[in-house]
């Protein structure tokens, strides 16, 4: 797992390393520039136009520079646009301009013509985490016009004018990709900033983790690599009461689809058995939509301790008794899974959320979010709002979207890598809560269900896309759960 820190932190996280390991920061900005070049000849090989590298004052400028003489070494023809003059420039920026090849052409940004094709490429090296105001003058000018020039885009560590850990103010690059250094800068997961990162990749500049880890507060970047110590494991003896029995309670007359998706979800995510609690006139749809799963009947309802994990809310509608929704709460002791209606109707009446049992996973999407929790200006304070909810109320908060975040009851946050927009589908977040609620009647503890739960959800999604894109639905997403287990590896 990568910890994200803050901008102001990579610079004490620089120093500290440098002086643990004795290496020095030219050699740190050497790795930066031979990770990305490394990426770019992974991604960029068949790329055969020019490359125009636009250097900044600082070590982002640095990189660049570093960049653009292994680009020349390996080949290709390469400009560096510069800003300023070296006096002007960070240290490393300069040692890199006094070690740059002649073949590569170093232009002063007031004599370049912008003649760019298609097929070249612009790396934007002018601002990184560095950046401290709003762009203006020449730098405006020139990423304007850049953002406005057909052809290949890629910001080094952050589009140029975002800052670090904050909203934009003003213009930025608008990159194609982004490579990012270490760990993705936090705004770089802000949908606000979406129009300007492009494809996020992170690559390694080799400090591990756990020295990161001195500086990191709360903040986790979940990747593949992550997920499989989250699994718990299963044996040849294991029977189906091992793989649990939920119940899932929602559908309501004309959205029982919900639970046909939730149900079909847990099933397709290992539960040994699946009962569901749905408006009785539906009951012939979902038998016949999913023959595995147990439609319960109201007695049922009254022994919940039965249950190892409970799913509410799915097409539930939000003309349910409050009164049975919260006789539920009470009488379950375990943590449970709330999504959909079963949000909402705590926004209706947000004193019942005192009786949602310690370390539930509650799972909305911003707007639900919003109605129980209130406005936001933007998504930075939507994450605050996120972490403080998941404290104040000792749950597991997950704020579904790109980048879907998992607030936990002690303060920390956890940062989805899968998925892509076609998991915007209706009936998406249903798959999503059935494969939660499955993992944690499992037996899974709440984060790792959590974890598990979204990680795979958007991975399946992936999966599903390659060969249909937005033609993905939500049952395609189901389909491809038992694929998402072969692909980590996991029994
Ligand atoms: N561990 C890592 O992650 C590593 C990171 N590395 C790299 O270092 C980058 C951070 O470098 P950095 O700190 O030198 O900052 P950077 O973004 O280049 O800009 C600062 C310069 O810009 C200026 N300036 C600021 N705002 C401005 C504005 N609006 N308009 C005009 N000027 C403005 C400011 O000067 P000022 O005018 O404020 O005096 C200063 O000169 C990081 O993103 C990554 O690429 C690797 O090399 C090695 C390992
Ligand atoms: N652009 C995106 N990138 C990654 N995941 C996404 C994106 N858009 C939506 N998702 C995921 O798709 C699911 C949608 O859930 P939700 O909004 O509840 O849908 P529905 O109400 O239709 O079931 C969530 O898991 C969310 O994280
Ligand atoms: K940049």
């Amino acid at each position: 797992m990568l910890s994200i820190i803050s901008g102001d932190d990579v610079k004490k996280l620089d120093a500290a390393f440098i002086k643990a390991t004795g290496i020095s920061s030219w050699d740190l900005m050497e790795n930066a520039a031979k990770a990305f070049f490394a990426w770019y000849q992974s991604k960029f090989m068949g790329v055969m136009g020019k490359v125009f590298v636009f250097s900044g004052p600082g070590n982002n400028g640095g990189d660049g520079i570093a960049i653009a003489r292994l680009l020349a070494e390996s080949g290709k023809t390469v400009s560096v646009i510069f800003f300023q003059e070296k006096e002007f420039c960070s240290k490393d920026y300069t040692l890199n301009i006094e070690k740059l090849p002649s073949k590569v052409n170093l232009i002063h940004i007031s004599d370049f013509n912008f003649e760019i094709d298609e097929n070249d490429v612009v790396l934007d090296c002018i601002f990184g985490i560095g950046i401290n105001r709003p762009l203006e003058g020449s730098y405006l000018e020139v990423i304007e016009r850049l953002n406005k020039t057909q052809c290949h885009k890629v910001s080094i560590d952050i589009p140029s004018g975002i800052p670090s850990d904050e909203i934009l103010q003003g213009k930025a690059f608008k990159a194609d990709h982004t490579v990012t250094f270490q760990f993705p800068k936090l705004s770089l997961l802000f949908p606000e900033h979406s129009e300007f990162t492009g494809n996020i990749h992170v690559v390694d500049i080799g400090i591990p983790d756990f020295f990161i880890q001195n500086f990191h507060k709360d903040k986790f970047f979940l990747r593949r690599e992550d997920i499989r110590k989250f699994h718990k494991k299963f044996n040849p003896f294991s029977h189906k009461g091992d793989f649990g029995r939920i119940m899932l309670i929602g559908g309501s007359v004309g959205k029982v689809g919900a639970m046909v998706l939730s149900s079909k979800a847990a099933l397709r995510t290992g539960s040994g058995l699946v009962h569901v609690q749905i408006a009785e006139s539906e009951r012939f749809i979902m038998q016949t939509a999913v023959p595995e799963v147990m439609v319960a009947g109201a007695e049922e309802i009254k022994r919940l301790d039965v249950f190892d994990a409970l799913g509410i809310g799915p097409g539930w509608g939000t003309e349910v008794d409050l009164s049975f929704y919260c006789s539920i709460l009470k009488r379950y002791h375990k943590p449970l899974v709330i999504d959909a209606d079963g949000l909402n109707l705590l926004s209706k009446k947000p004193e019942n959320l005192k009786y949602v049992p310690k370390g539930s996973i509650l799972t909305p999407h911003i707007r639900e979010f919003q109605r129980l929790a209130g406005e936001v200006k933007d998504h930075k304070e939507r994450l605050d709002k996120a972490r403080s909810f998941a404290l104040e109320h000792g749950v597991y908060l997950v704020l579904k979207g790109a980048f879907t975040s998992i607030s936990t009851p002690n303060g920390e946050q956890y940062f989805n890598s899968s998925g892509n927009q076609y998991l915007a589908t209706a009936g998406s977040g249903d798959v999503l809560t059935g494969m939660i609620a499955s993992f944690l009647g499992q037996g899974y503890l709440p984060l790792n269900a959590a974890i598990c739960g979204v990680f795979q959800h958007g991975l399946a999604g992936e999966m599903t896309a390659l060969d249909k894109r937005r033609g993905v639905i939500a049952s395609d997403i189901i389909d491809t759960i038992p694929a998402t287990f072969v692909d980590l590896d996991i029994e």
